[in-house]
């Protein structure tokens, strides 16, 4: 049955960031379970940085991707599983093997400018027979007008939906609404409108109903908000928002309230929370998955790790830059 709106859950792969990638198959299991049984119907399972991001600059995972995924298939009922891939992290091959792992709802990610490397992605996950969802990360960085032409190359590679990725939790309101327009506006009916929000300035529930308002149609959370950053918007409230104002998400509340509390919030190290740093990131636009590289190049060079972001925001880093946050540090470090 088609709902109003379609929640994916992505707690075991944005969340993976927060847990800094060591999910076991244990938790998998009872996380995939839990979402399962509330009726989420896309469950994303990957390390924070997509299919192939293990490795020294993004960190390792504790199981491998395609194991976790296999899991997550295994234990499903209902629900569909996702991939993220990053095109240049992640390839083809890896894709194929999701797809063998029992993944069956390819997204492919990019920076905002960059649709054009997820050209060849699109087509294979479609030839495979997935289901294609498209990632314009950072969102923010550029205009509505810019956003829409790059949504047209992904839907035109393939992509079923585009959503407005706001990375650096650094939009308001009216900078998601404008977003969304702008896309629906230039895709019509082919290709949906989705909207990822991050708690950097605690605006990620309230984005998702105004992305909602706008006429997305497929929304992003994850369990306690587990995520990058300040983390995701949390698909309990995400839930139970929707519900308090009539639009249906096919969720059974009270059993995603259940598994936030019972089954996520006793395993994770820290509760995401909009702390300085976080704040900072929303504030100077900076990726959310930068903060634990941040914190941890802060304590090695004995500078604050809120300075660093506050550079990072003025250098505009992107994705993939994770290496120029040492060398802010050193500079902060010789500066101080
Ligand atoms: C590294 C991929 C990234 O975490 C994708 C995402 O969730 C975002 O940009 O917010
Ligand atoms: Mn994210």
């Amino acid at each position: 049955m088609k709902h109003d709106v379609r929640l994916t859950d992505t707690t075991l792969r944005d969340g993976s960031h927060a847990m800094a990638h060591k999910f076991t198959e244990d938790q998998v299991r009872a996380v995939s379970a839990a979402l399962d049984n509330a009726g989420v119907e896309v469950i994303e399972v990957t390390h924070g940085d997509g299919l192939g991001g293990s490795s020294f600059n993004y960190g390792f995972s504790a199981v491998d991707d395609i194991k976790l995924v296999g899991v997550a298939a295994e234990t499903v009922k209902q629900a569909r599983i996702a991939v993220l891939l990053l095109p240049g992290l992640g390839t083809v091959h890896d894709l194929r093997e999701a797809y063998d792992a029992g993944a069956r709802v390819a997204r492919i990610a990019t920076h905002c400018t960059e649709a054009d490397v997820s050209i060849q992605h699109f087509g294979a996950a479609r030839e495979l027979g997935m289901e294609t969802v498209g990632f314009l990360m950072l969102s923010h960085m550029i205009e509505p007008s810019d956003l829409a032409k790059q949504a047209r190359i992904m839907a035109d590679a393939g992509c079923q939906c585009v959503y407005v990725v706001d990375s650096a939790g650094a939009l308001v309101p009216e900078g998601v609404t404008a977003r969304v327009h702008t896309l629906i506006d230039e895709l019509g009916d082919e290709a949906e409108v989705g909207i990822h929000a991050h708690q950097n300035l605690s605006l990620g529930v309230a984005n998702s109903l105004a992305a909602y308002n706008a006429g997305a149609r497929q929304v992003d959370g994850t369990l306690c908000a587990l995520g990058a950053g300040a983390g995701n918007a949390p698909i309990e409230v995400l839930a139970a928002v929707f519900d308090k104002v009539g639009i249906q998400t096919g969720v059974d509340v009270p059993a995603l309230l259940a598994a936030a509390e019972e089954i996520v919030l006793p395993f994770i190290p820290r509760r995401p929370w909009a702390g300085r740093n976080a704040i900072v990131q929303g504030y100077a636009g900076v990726y959310s998955s930068f903060l634990l590289h941040a914190e941890r190049a802060a304590e090695r060079y004995g500078v604050p790790a809120h300075e660093i972001l506050q550079k990072v925001g003025e250098a505009r880093y992107v994705g993939g830059q994770e290496d120029m946050i040492i060398d802010i540090a050193l500079d902060l470090a010789n500066a101080h």
